[in-house]
């Protein structure tokens, strides 16, 4: 077989030195490419979570956020996973029956038992923040907020979290945080873009935090709020308006219209046919109106709608005062308030209420959005309750007062114009994350938004792996072609034959 011989001479892979060099060659790229990957892929995600119960006046709610465990102080994105409706009224209401505000969370602490790994539950921490509802309790009577805090705390402590306490947010930090969790989620701060400005409506206060490039916090200092995030300074503007959530202003309205103590009042804020016995010493019961208090009046009002929108209107106007202000410029009730900049996003019930009532296009203009309200107050009690049988009866009762709130809090409160009503944004979520205060809160607390702006990996994992790829490639081109010589001089030895 001379042919044969001479193919296998002629070929040198089959010269033993050559093929150990090629093996080693290709294991060594192989193994290369192999650790490159291995040692740069994310490991199996592991999380770590927190939870936050926002104890608002209207109600409880609890969020369970998840963040990578092994990014906790930088570049990880936090993220809701989970939330909790408690069922029932708000802590402030339990003033009575303390134990019972500590019971109500329990459905929902369960839920975050199964919800948390087991393995994570002594580590995540737990908080609880109190809004208006619990300020103005504890404004009236200190001890029964002091008993309310005490049974909460109890009930928390029952579950295996790490707690972190209970407490009251003030007003500056129940609107700060809302606007740190909007950017946050909208990943302005990262990147040291425009911020959003927040706009949150709640049951017994409302926040509107901003930042504005005039505003240098020294007109009035109770309204400012200074970050370091991410390396950008920002300088806030909050203020917090307490009774002027859309319950508390609701009252203060009727407030005004019963002040004489009738028997009937006739409501423009309230649809036609809707006529309903209530409770003078039930509408005087909050701080919000208690001095408005008429001398002896009957036990009982009733209360009946005539629905005209543009005398709501004028109902609504008189809880704002608009005359004094010692500033350059005031929103209301003689509060400072710089130009308004930027875009909004307006949450809680803004959301709620305006979505109800499908007026969250900003881009429909202002005249428009009071000519649907308009017809929507004048549309009968029996006709809204014959469209929408499925809405809880107290809020779609309130809707036309709601929506006729919120249009004279934003225009005449704050001073948005026909042209800047379309910077706001209503909205209830971002990226899956409702907007809301607790999250801010929980990235304040748990130190996750770092003054100064992280070290960013020189490329990301994606790119390390394309690069090593290709350099392997590269290198086994390379290590071809350094056979080339080997092959032809093989190929031109003198034939044995
Ligand atoms: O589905 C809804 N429709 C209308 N209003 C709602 C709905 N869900 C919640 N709300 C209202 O949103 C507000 C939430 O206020 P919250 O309880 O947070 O009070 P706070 O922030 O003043 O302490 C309450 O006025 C509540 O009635
Ligand atoms: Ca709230």
């Amino acid at each position: 077989m001379p042919a044969q011989r001479e193919m296998k001479e002629k070929n040198p892979w089959h010269m033993p030195v050559t093929i150990i060099i090629s093996v080693i060659g290709v294991i060594a790229i192989v193994a290369l490419v192999t650790v490159a990957v291995l040692q740069n892929k994310p490991l199996h995600q592991k999380y770590k979570y927190g939870i936050v119960l926002d104890a608002g006046s209207s109600h409880t709610a609890l969020y369970i956020y998840q963040w990578p465990a092994e990014k906790d102080n930088n570049t990880g994105r936090v993220e809701q996973t989970h939330s909790c409706k408690v069922k029932g009224k708000g802590i402030s209401s339990y003033a009575a029956d303390p134990w019972g505000a500590g019971e109500s969370l329990t459905v929902c602490m369960q839920e975050a038992k199964q919800q948390v790994p087991v393995k994570r539950h002594h580590e995540t921490p737990l908080y609880l923040g109190a809004t208006a509802g619990m300020r103005l309790l504890n404004m009236e009577n200190s001890s029964a907020s002091d008993k309310v805090f005490e049974a909460v705390e109890q009930a928390l402590q029952r579950f295996p979290f790490s707690y972190q306490g209970a407490r009251i947010l003030s007003g500056q930090e129940e609107g700060a945080f809302g606007w740190v969790t909007v950017n946050y989620l909208d990943d302005r701060l990262e990147q040291g873009l425009e911020t959003t400005g927040a706009l949150d409506l709640g049951g017994a206060s409302t926040q509107i935090s901003f930042v504005s490039d005039k505003y240098d916090g020294s007109e009035s200092p109770s309204n400012s709020v200074t970050f370091r995030l991410y390396g950008n300074d920002y300088n806030l503007y909050t203020h917090s308006f307490l009774c002027y959530g859309k319950d508390q202003a609701l009252r203060m309205a009727l407030a005004y219209q019963t002040q004489l103590g009738p028997r009937t009042i006739s409501d423009p804020c309230f649809h036609q046919g809707y006529n309903v016995s209530k409770e003078y010493s039930e509408l005087y019961n909050s701080p919000c109106v208690s001095d408005r208090k008429p001398n002896g009046p009957p036990v009982t009002f009733n209360h009946q709608g005539m629905g005209n929108f543009q005398q709501c209107q004028e109902v609504v106007k008189r809880i704002f005062n608009l005359t004094s202000c010692k500033y350059s410029q005031c929103s209301f009730n003689g509060v400072f308030q710089p130009l308004l900049q930027g875009p909004f996003g307006a949450f809680s019930a803004y959301y709620f209420v305006m979505n109800f009532l499908n007026l969250t296009d900003t881009s429909t203009p202002l005249e428009t959005v009071k000519d649907k309200l308009t017809q929507y107050c004048a549309t009968s009690w029996a006709q809204i309750r014959l469209e929408h049988p499925n809405v809880k009866t107290k809020y779609l009762a309130e809707y036309c007062f709601s929506g006729t709130y919120i249009l004279t809090l934003l225009t005449e409160g704050y001073n948005f114009t026909s042209e800047s009503y379309s910077n706001i944004n209503f909205i209830k979520k971002i990226k899956g994350s409702d907007a809301g205060w607790t999250l801010g809160y929980m990235l304040n607390l748990t130190n996750m938004i770092p003054a100064e702006a992280p070290d960013s990996p020189l490329l990301p994992h994606t790119g390390y792996v394309s690069i090593v790829t290709v350099m392997a490639l590269l290198l086994f081109l390379l290590f071809i072609l350094s056979l080339r010589p080997l092959w032809l001089r093989c190929s031109k030895r003198p034939q044995i034959v």
